[in-house]
């Protein structure tokens, strides 16, 4: 039984709906599953339909149809069909452990196809979840062979989504146009606090009560990307950095996979700098 996700974007104005469950009639399509957004301030409105019953292609041609002139972003995705996905990785294994873990017990919706690290530290465990692993030196000067190398991964791979779990590593910003709205990270602090690579000090030091973690779109300014997902846990003043740190990476295993299987549902759209998430 075919099983797919359409999800739409477009101008907001009466009778969208309607347009697309006709569309998906036309192609016989049964809906199982509808969610829908009206953004006040963007003025766009935001769809995600789950349909059986219908092919992918038959659902495409036949939603272009009746949501002519709409000036729709129209994307059709076979539900059934794990989303290729590399991982990006340093020497940190806790968040890379959990995607690993998690796939292989069948529990997101992904085909991790390859791991790349800037330490070789992580080769066991690549080794172990039978994972290929890459690993390089990134120096200023090899950082850009390194993302030509990501590059190529990603074309010849038709990778769809690579992740960043706890990569320490700034992609240049050549590389995050390349990868918009394609690439995930987990960033270790609850934004826009703390930003940048040792947030657990920042938050020691400031005295917070709360830490969590922050899944987001990568782009070329450090930590500000979409956020996808968020975490928080209660700390108190008898936590040194090192109690914070095993607390906040039990926040960023499980924040950074909920961010994954929301974007391999197809369940993230794009609204400008922020997202709609249909849960
Ligand atoms: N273009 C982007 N690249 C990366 C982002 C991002 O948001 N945009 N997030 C980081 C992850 N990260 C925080 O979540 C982070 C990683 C590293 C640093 C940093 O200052 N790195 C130093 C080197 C540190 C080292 O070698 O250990 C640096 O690159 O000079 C800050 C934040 C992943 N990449």
């Amino acid at each position: 039984m075919d099983l797919n996700v359409v999800t739409l974007t477009c101008p907001d104005r009466p009778g969208i709906v309607h347009a697309i469950t006709g569309g998906i009639v036309a192609a016989g399509g049964n809906i199982t599953e509808l969610q829908q957004f009206s953004s006040p301030d963007s003025g766009l409105f935001f769809t995600r339909i789950q349909v059986s019953g219908a092919g992918e292609q038959e659902l495409r041609n036949a939603i272009s149809v009746t949501t002519t002139g709409f000036g729709a972003r129209l994307r059709v995705d076979d539900a059934t069909r794990p989303l290729r996905t590399l991982i990006l990785a340093s020497k940190a294994g806790h968040a890379v452990n959990d995607l690993l873990f998690r796939w292989q017990s069948g529990d997101l919706p992904v085909d991790i196809v390859r791991i790349m690290a800037n330490h070789q530290v992580l080769a066991p465990m690549a080794e172990f979840y039978e994972v290929p692993f890459t690993s390089r030196v990134v120096t200023k000067e090899t950082k850009g062979e390194f993302e030509d190398e990501i590059r190529r991964v990603v074309e010849e791979e038709s990778i769809e989504l690579v992740v960043l779990a706890r990569y320490m590593q700034i992609l240049s910003p050549e590389l995050c146009e390349f990868l918009a709205w394609r690439a995930i990270n987990i960033h270790h602090s609850f934004l826009p606090g703390f930003k940048g690579a040792n947030p657990y000090r920042q938050a020691h030091t400031r005295g917070v009560k709360l830490i969590g973690a922050t899944a987001h779109f990568v782009t070329s300014d450090l930590d500000e990307g979409p956020i996808i997902e968020q975490n928080v846990v209660r700390v108190d003043h008898t936590m040194e950095v090192p109690k914070l740190v095993r607390k906040g990476q039990a926040q960023e295993s499980q924040t950074l996979a909920e961010a994954v299987r929301l974007f391999a549902e197809h369940r993230v759209l794009a609204d400008g700098d922020r997202t709609v998430i249909f849960r």
